[in-house]
């Protein structure tokens, strides 16, 4: 599963545990993740809440006698017995930021604000949350950076936080957004799953969830919206590499053709034409991802002696298939199963009826039996 996420006020540790609840992730799935921390005395729980225009999901932590700062290194430990390791790299992260920042060993940061329960649960609730549904990838808008001070126990600190700029190393920003936007939790989550940042990635849009922050804002709501998507692999791009050839022996339109194939073309193939003055021709097409294009285009341009050739974007459709296989005179032949049913691979088949002196179609039959 695939996340977007549009951080349209700012992004927080429980801005986005919000989001993510409310798109679908299990509370239950959250709590039991906290619970394995061995932190004690804390109550967690989801309400849903108004904002501006809007209905969100807003996130209430409540701890009882807790202490509420620690060292990094104890917080990091609490996450490691959770298995979750989206969590521990988070944690470890703002270890080594705080430590970067204040000139100490990562080991022996002590963490004031950061220290306490919140950002234990905030960190572990949202690793508990993206394996709950599912995420592989995580997407972000550019994140806005806010303005003003904040007071911390550090005394008054520019916003954006200095511990939430060294998360953001690599990050896309942008400018706008009010106070404190994006929090220290929030990027370190970011950073931890390995965000990639720009526009929405091309996928099935399956769940949104609107995350709430505690700040009511003037004039709009107060969210980050989270989009949960599959990847839209059906529809995947591809190019066309075409060139008509008039000069060209069949010889060499095989002998590329092949080339083109090994050297990873998704498929290759020519047609007959009749091309200008009359002649008889020959198209070659060459069906590639874009990576592989430049490659490919160098190849036909080399083989053929074409002095050009036209390069065209394709959606490419493809229906999910898996492959089985069934033993058969002592070989193995793979089966081709998808949607429509399910087909013996051409190239074993041809390798056994080669070496048994079968008819191939009997063969194909015999496979099929063999199922
Ligand atoms: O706790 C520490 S050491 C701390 C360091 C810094 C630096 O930027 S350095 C900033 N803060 C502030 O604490 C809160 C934590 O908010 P979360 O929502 O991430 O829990 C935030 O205002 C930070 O700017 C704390
Ligand atoms: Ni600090």
């Amino acid at each position: 599963m695939i996340l977007y996420l549009n951080p349209f006020t700012g992004l927080a540790g429980d801005m986005l545990l919000a989001a993510l609840l409310d798109a679908g992730a299990s509370l239950d799935a959250v709590r039991r993740a906290v619970d394995l921390t061995g932190l004690t005395g804390w109550r967690l729980s989801a309400e849903r809440v108004r904002t501006g225009p809007l209905i969100a999901t807003r996130v209430l932590i409540d701890v009882h006698d807790d202490a509420t700062e620690r060292p990094a290194s104890t917080l990091i430990a609490m996450a490691e017995r959770t298995g979750l390791p989206a969590a521990v790299a988070a944690l470890t992260a703002i270890a080594e930021a705080e430590g970067a920042l204040h000139g100490v060993p990562a080991a022996e940061v002590h963490l004031h604000e950061l220290g306490g329960h919140d950002t234990l649960i905030d960190i572990v609730g949202c690793a508990a949350a993206l394996r709950d549904l599912g995420v592989t990838r995580v997407h972000c808008a550019p994140l806005p950076l806010g303005e003003g001070t904040v007071r911390t126990r550090h005394g008054v600190l520019p916003v954006p936080a200095p511990a939430t700029l060294a998360l953001l190393r690599g990050a896309l920003v942008r400018g706008g957004a009010a106070g404190e936007a994006v929090t220290p939790t929030g990027a370190a989550v970011l950073h931890a799953v390995a965000t990639v940042y720009g526009p929405a990635p091309e996928m099935e849009l399956r769940a949104t969830g609107y995350g709430a922050g505690s700040r009511e804002l003037p004039d709009r709501p107060n969210v980050t919206v989270a989009m949960l998507g599959e990847p839209a692999a059906r529809r995947d791009s591809q190019v066309i590499l075409t060139t008509n050839l008039d000069d060209v022996t069949g010889e060499v339109l095989g002998y590329v053709i092949e080339r083109a194939i090994a050297a990873g073309a998704a498929d290759a193939w020519v047609t007959p034409a009749v091309m200008k003055k009359g002649r008889p021709a020959h198209i070659l097409h060459v069906l590639t991802s874009h990576e592989l294009a430049g490659a490919l285009q160098d190849l036909i341009l080399t083989e053929t002696g074409s002095l050009g050739l036209r390069r065209s974007v394709v959606e490419k459709v493809a229906l999910p298939r898996n492959v089985g296989t069934v033993e058969l005179h002592g070989q193995t032949v793979r089966m081709k199963h998808g949607p429509w049913g399910v087909k013996p691979e051409h190239d074993d088949l041809a390798k056994l009826a080669a070496t048994t002196g079968r008819p191939l179609r009997e063969l194909a039959r015999e496979a099929l039996d063999a199922l």
